[in-house]
């Protein structure tokens, strides 16, 4: 990886992977490890923690019995440590068998936060390793769980709070996170969380949670990564009676006020951290997603992660799953249960690459994709009374109440759900589907698990086995007539870790569709003849590094192509360099 570096820079040797001992014998950590942005590499700025019993509660250093002899002598640990010394691989394995034991998916998910907190290079070493078997435990659908019931399990606090209270003083609150040279933040107000709906500041186990597979899918290092919860209110009258509640006691603020404050973060992050850090937002609810997306995509660097994320996933899904079903993507027609952030957002990005694809103008391509909401079919006869983003998917066509009549009417090739609402593609709509398709796409991406719109076994079931399905919670493979399918996993997870690291190694200052489409484009290519004789139409988990690093390298090229890339010279080889630039949870030496 060093020299890997050192090529790329021709020569000259940039960053320093060893710390250095400090007077008091601390630990000097040389920031710049990992990629680190121009001023840093002139600069390169350094902190000092504490040495003996704080290194040891210091979750950035603290290698447990790890330590070495020597390490233990120059860093006053001597005694504060039983005597044996043991590699990372063997606290890799005795952690893996400990959560192996838990049955019960919170408690695994409860030992991994410990686990971060206590030392964060094991932590990561974990999920790096076992990303099939943790995601599910760090991530959807447990990460939904642990939201809900976050004031009761709460211990040390994750990430930046920042509610009504901090009004006026939001730039003080970003000053006091120990970490100054952010690269990504992940932003909630917890309006909606997953499909669960409000669960007010508890949202904050979102942010944590992605931007946990920031560092583990993408490689960008942990300490430039910052977790936001900003905290209106919540109209979750379960969270407002709890005594265990940990956010503002209040309905939601709306409006202005609610406008300023989250102007007021927006500023701070752009005065604190300069532009080119990338702001994701996740999980508002659909009326301020589209709104904060369109007033700060022109001056900032933001993303909308259920907006953009998860259509950019999907299309890779849509347009590897022609390998199974046939056709171009022209050829399809598109049924969608739910018209918000994701719904409009898949919508809009498959209409975009056919329209790239067979030059027709984007309205006609959109006239080949249909949305139904909790009113039924989106036609012109309603289109004074829907919300501004549902209005380009108002087609002509009778009144149509429901999903069952909107499938026999018509009688699309793929039907996606993005309703958030669980069990909602009933055994008639699929067999529906099936009679109308030799292979029918049907995509099941609320999360989570619960919330999904159908389940795996549903969809093989109901389809006898001719079902191409993805679900955006993870399913177990399931055994229908002797054949094994694997579901894919149709989750925004695939997309954003590279997506955002392209952004950060080319010093991009704004997001662009573009980018999108060649995020879609590179995760689709990863799909492999034996991935998809087992039906499955996405790449597994355990390669997403090298997914992540094509995905990245595709979005700074982009960057690069549309002036929008800060960092000069453009490195030669990207799909490299963001090789080089990731994060590694191996342990360093102290010396
Ligand atoms: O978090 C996930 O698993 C995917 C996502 O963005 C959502 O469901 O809101
Ligand atoms: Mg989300």
């Amino acid at each position: 990886m060093e020299s890997t570096m050192k090529e790329m820079r021709g020569g000259e040797s940039v960053l320093d992977l060893s710390p250095r001992a400090t007077v008091g014998g601390g630990v000097e950590d040389v920031y710049g490890e990992d990629c680190a942005t121009e001023d840093q590499l002139v600069t390169p700025w350094t902190y000092s923690v504490a040495s003996g019993y704080s290194l040891l509660r210091d979750p950035h250093h603290n290698k447990g019995l790890a330590f070495t002899e020597t390490e233990r002598d120059s860093h006053y640990l001597r005694g504060l440590l039983p005597p044996a010394v043991v590699t990372q691989q063997l606290q890799e394995k005795k952690m893996m068998d400990n959560i192996r034991k838990y049955q019960v998916p919170l408690q695994k998910y409860m030992a991994m936060m410990e686990l971060q907190e206590r030392n964060e290079r094991l932590f990561y070493k974990l999920l790096i390793d076992n990303v099939e078997e943790l995601l599910p435990v760090v991530y959807t659908p447990t990460v939904g769980e642990a939201c809900q019931k976050y004031g009761s399990i709460f211990r040390r606090p994750q990430g930046l709070y920042i509610s009504l209270k901090e009004k006026g003083k939001v730039l003080d609150v970003l000053k006091n996170w120990p970490e100054r040279s952010i690269q990504v933040i992940v932003v909630t107000d917890g309006e909606r969380i997953l499909g669960l709906g409000d669960l007010g500041c508890q949202g904050m186990g979102i942010p944590v949670g992605k931007l946990s597979l920031y560092t583990a899918l993408g490689g960008v290092r942990p300490s430039a990564c910052l977790p936001v919860t900003i905290d209106v209110g919540t109209n979750n009258e379960e969270l407002l009676k709890d005594e265990f509640y940990i956010g503002l006691r209040q309905r939601r603020a709306t409006g202005q006020e609610y406008a300023d404050l989250l102007h007021e973060f927006m500023s701070a992050v752009k005065q604190n951290y300069g532009e080119k850090v990338l702001i994701q937002f996740e999980d508002f609810a659909n009326h301020n997603a589209f709104t904060l997306l369109a007033k700060y995509g022109t001056t900032h660097l933001v993303f909308n992660d259920d907006i953009q994320g998860t259509a950019s996933v999907v299309l890779a899904g849509v347009v590897a799953a022609l390998k199974l079903i046939g056709g171009t993507l022209a050829d399809h027609k598109f049924l969608f249960l739910g018209a918000g952030e994701a719904g409009t957002g898949i919508a809009e990005l498959i209409a975009l690459e056919m329209s790239k694809q067979t030059k027709i103008p984007l309205e006609e391509t959109r006239k080949k994709i249909w949305l139904v909401d909790s009113k039924g079919l989106i036609v012109n006869s309603r289109k004074d009374s829907l919300q501004h983003f549902k209005k380009p998917w108002a087609h002509d066509h009778e009144p149509v109440k429901d999903l069952l009549g909107a499938v026999k009417a018509i009688k699309p090739t793929a039907l996606i759900g993005s309703s958030g609402v669980g069990r909602t593609f009933t055994k008639e709509i699929i067999e529906t589907m099936t009679s109308l398709n030799e292979k029918p796409l049907i995509m099941a991406l609320s999360n989570p698990t619960s919330q999904s719109e159908c389940t795996a076994e549903e969809a093989y079931t109901w389809s006898q086995g001719r079902a191409i399905f993805a679900s955006g919670s993870p399913f177990d493979p399931f055994e229908y007539k002797g054949k094994v399918f694997v579901p894919g996993q149709a989750n925004n997870a695939y997309i954003f870790p590279g997506f955002g690291l392209g952004l950060v190694i080319s010093g991009a200052i704004r997001v662009h569709d573009d980018m999108l489409l060649v995020a879609s484009e590179a995760l689709a290519k990863q799909v492999s003849e034996e991935n998809y004789v087992k039906g499955l139409i996405y790449p597994p988990f355990t390669n997403i590094r090298k997914i992540s690093a094509n995905i990245a390298a595709n979005v700074a090229a982009k960057a690069y192509e549309l002036g929008v890339a800060t960092r000069l010279p453009r490195p030669a080889n990207l799909v490299k360099y963001a090789e080089s630039c990731m994060y590694s949870p191996v342990y360093r030496s102290y010396r």
